[in-house]
């Protein structure tokens, strides 16, 4: 099958006719094609790779399966999905890791790479099978108990001297459990004093990344931060890089763009941890984004069920959707604010975590010769978030009734459409 995009600008940049034969980049400059998308005032991308994304199977299939969080993903912009290992049972083992690799492969929307457990189980005593998962099919090079931080130094050393032979990374969850108690359910600060809802401090997020830090430099290792969130972590995170220690970070869209005041009406929607954070945090990490400091755009989806998210504030689940609305936040709080450029983006949502996760396909240039994972995205459409129409299993999206900025055109993994606006006219509203 042969694809041609018309008057596409690659990056945001020069228009360009992009031959796709085979599932490969053939020519920047025209040729005939079974089929023509004409892409006039569309923006071309590399295929958008997530490196922090929740599927619940096995286990939870009530919330999300592989198959369905995969076409979230599609629908999303996204070509390559980082599956965490906090399923059940976990994936702490090569077995299980490859298992979430075929489920992924079968449904064949996404590439689905599995994330290892660091410790058996998530339960922070002893390491999981780090190297047997890292030789197995699934080639696991990320690493992490993300639900739950590896708090334990002495295990953290142990974890990251271990993985460097095979060049892996430990993606952390940055929450001291000792500063963030059992109680305490979002960012301790004013409003959470006003509402009288327990919250835990900033602080409890970066002594963990300072920690881990050193430890990175200690160990020559690399290190992760997962959903960094706050501005304090990100002084430890700049420090960190002009030393040259091997830290990377991560973002999610909803800690871009939505705030603690949102708590107000008690609505678990909003509930996710790390917390939402005040505007002054908001502000930091839309300018570490910009400006380098944090490395990659990541999701953290976190798809559940009804009967997990629909209680009172202090008993629902922590989590909130991600991936069908992840690239219009970023194009409403960066792009459109002239934050970013197109090209920083695809380094941000994909040349970055394609990298971090040792992803050799995904990420790469958009040239003659390299595998067609592609994104075609509408920059000025505006599309009121319809929250019940999503291709997730659950509901607690916490975009739903705001406009955003942009909508994802078509999605191509291999030169195949795994997504496609027109057909989904239910989707939006424009
Ligand atoms: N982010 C969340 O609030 N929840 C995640 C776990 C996590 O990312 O820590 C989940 O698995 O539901
Ligand atoms: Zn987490
Ligand atoms: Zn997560």
């Amino acid at each position: 099958m042969s694809i041609l995009i018309k008057g596409a600008k690659i990056l945001g940049e020069q228009p360009a006719d992009v031959l796709i034969e085979d599932g490969v980049i053939t020519s920047l400059d025209g040729g005939t094609a079974d089929r023509t998308i004409d892409a006039d005032g569309l923006v071309l991308l590399p295929g958008l790779v997530d490196l922090h994304t929740h599927l619940r199977e096995p286990g939870r299939e009530d919330a999300e399966t592989v198959e369905t969080g995969s076409r979230a993903a599609a629908a999303g912009g996204f070509t390559a999905v980082l599956a965490m290992a906090n399923t059940n049972p976990v994936t702490d083992t090569a077995e299980a890791a490859e298992y979430v690799y075929d489920l992924g492969r079968r449904a064949g929307l996404v590439d689905v790479q599995p994330v290892g457990a660091v410790t058996k189980n998530l339960a922070g005593e002893g390491l999981a099978e780090l190297g047997l998962m890292a030789r197995s099919r699934a080639q696991v090079r990320v690493f992490s108990d993300d639900g739950r931080c590896v708090h334990d130094a002495r295990l953290m050393r142990r974890a990251l001297e271990y993985i460097r032979s095979f060049g892996g990374v430990i993606s952390q969850h940055s929450q001291d459990p000792r500063l963030a108690d059992g109680q305490a359910c979002c960012h301790e600060g004013e409003v959470s004093g006003r509402l009288g809802l327990p919250g835990w401090p900033v602080v409890a997020e970066e002594v963990i990344v300072a920690r881990d830090v050193m430890l990175a430099r200690h160990t020559g290792s690399r290190v992760h931060v997962a959903h960094v969130s706050t501005a304090g972590s990100l002084d430890v995170i700049r420090w960190a890089k002009k030393q040259g220690i091997e830290v990377t970070a991560e973002v999610t869209p909803h800690h871009l763009m939505l705030t603690t005041d949102l708590l107000a009406g008690y609505d678990p929607v909003f509930k996710v941890n790390p917390p939402l954070r005040p505007d002054e945090h908001v502000a930091a990490l839309r300018e570490a984004l910009a400006d380098g400091t944090i490395d990659a755009v990541a999701t953290d989806h976190a798809p559940h069920a009804r009967h997990d998210k629909e209680h009172a504030f202090a008993e629902a689940a922590f989590g909130m959707l991600g991936l069908e609305q992840a690239l219009q936040v970023v194009n409403t709080t960066m792009v459109a604010t002239g934050a970013m450029t197109w090209a920083q983006v695809a380094d941000v949502m994909s040349v970055n975590p394609a990298r971090i996760a040792g992803l050799s396909d995904h990420g790469r240039p958009i040239a003659v010769g390299e595998p067609a994972n592609l994104t075609l995205i509408d920059p000025a459409a505006t599309v009121t978030v319809d929250a019940d129409a999503s291709y997730s299993l659950s509901r607690n999206n916490p975009w739903g009734g705001r406009e955003l900025t942009g909508q994802v055109h078509t999605t191509l993994l291999r030169g195949v459409p795994t997504f496609e606006f027109e057909n989904q006219p239910q989707e939006a509203t424009a």
